[in-house]
């Protein structure tokens, strides 16, 4: 456990490994992984007005509009302010990032630079349990039972806008809105990039990192070099 506050944020595109890195980072240095995708999930489960409005989105395969995912996720954040975290998902638009800075401060920001053959490749094998979010990769973390939940047990499924025909439209639209997320990351010097195909080969160097931010989270044993451009 980290024993001061620490606020991290993961960007990339989709199938970049952001969640799978950010659940790889709560668990070794004791953070809460934050997932915008999650806290979605949870507001239309529980019916709430956000909930109900962002659905209407997403079954149109849309992004959420700024100023509902702010809604929905600010007020979290500002509950958080005694807890370390890392965020995936959310910031994906200038919006968003001006919202975010002005609610709480970052101590790094994460960017995922995957080539578009991995993205498609690793989209084509993601299943997912639509109720929980939880993420499976029938190579790379494949479930206990073929096509079941671990933990439920329910089917997984694949999603529309994961085949690779939907897929390139959403890799520009996410390049187009990432950019002056990225440019502001940049501007602030907190971002810091990783380049490659398997996520176990990046972990090394985001784990050294984390690790050197804060030196004092017990049981972070990585001494690799740093090898992230702050860009
Ligand atoms: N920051 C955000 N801004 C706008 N919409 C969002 C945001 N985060 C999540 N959403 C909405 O919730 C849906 C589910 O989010 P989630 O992050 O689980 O999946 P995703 O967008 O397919 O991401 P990825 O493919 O990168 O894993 C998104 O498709 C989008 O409609
Ligand atoms: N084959 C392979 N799959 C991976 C790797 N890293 C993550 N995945 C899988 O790729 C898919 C996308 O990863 P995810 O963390 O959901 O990415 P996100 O969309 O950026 O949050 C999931 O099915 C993961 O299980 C990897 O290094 N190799």
């Amino acid at each position: 456990m980290a024993n001061r506050i620490f606020r991290a944020v993961v960007l990339g595109p989709p199938g970049s490994g952001k969640g799978t890195i950010s659940a790889r980072i709560a668990q070794s240095f004791g953070l809460q992984h934050l997932s915008s995708g999650d806290f979605v999930r949870e507001n239309i489960s529980a019916s709430t007005e956000a909930g109900i409005l962002a659905k209407t989105y997403i079954d149109k395969d849309l992004l959420v509009p700024d100023c509902v995912m702010t809604c929905l996720l600010l007020p979290r954040l500002e509950q958080m302010t005694r807890h370390s975290w890392v965020l995936d998902g959310f910031p994906r638009t200038l919006a968003q990032a001006t919202a975010l800075n002005d609610t709480c401060s970052l101590d790094v920001v994460i960017s995922l630079n995957i080539p578009l053959e991995t993205l498609k490749e690793r989209l084509r094998h993601r299943w997912i349990h639509p109720a929980s979010g939880r993420v499976y990769n029938m190579e790379f973390n494949p479930p206990q039972v073929h096509g079941m939940d671990d933990i439920s047990r329910e089917p997984l499924v694949q999603r529309d806008e994961d085949k690779p025909e939907a897929l390139v439209a959403r890799l520009r639209h996410y390049k187009d809105i990432a950019k002056p997320v990225i440019d502001l990351y940049r501007s602030k010097g907190i971002l810091h990039s990783f380049s490659g195909t398997e996520t176990n080969k990046i972990w090394p160097y985001i784990n050294s990192l984390i690790t050197g931010k804060i030196p004092e989270v017990q049981g972070a044993s990585q001494t690799l070099p740093l090898h992230s451009q702050e860009q």
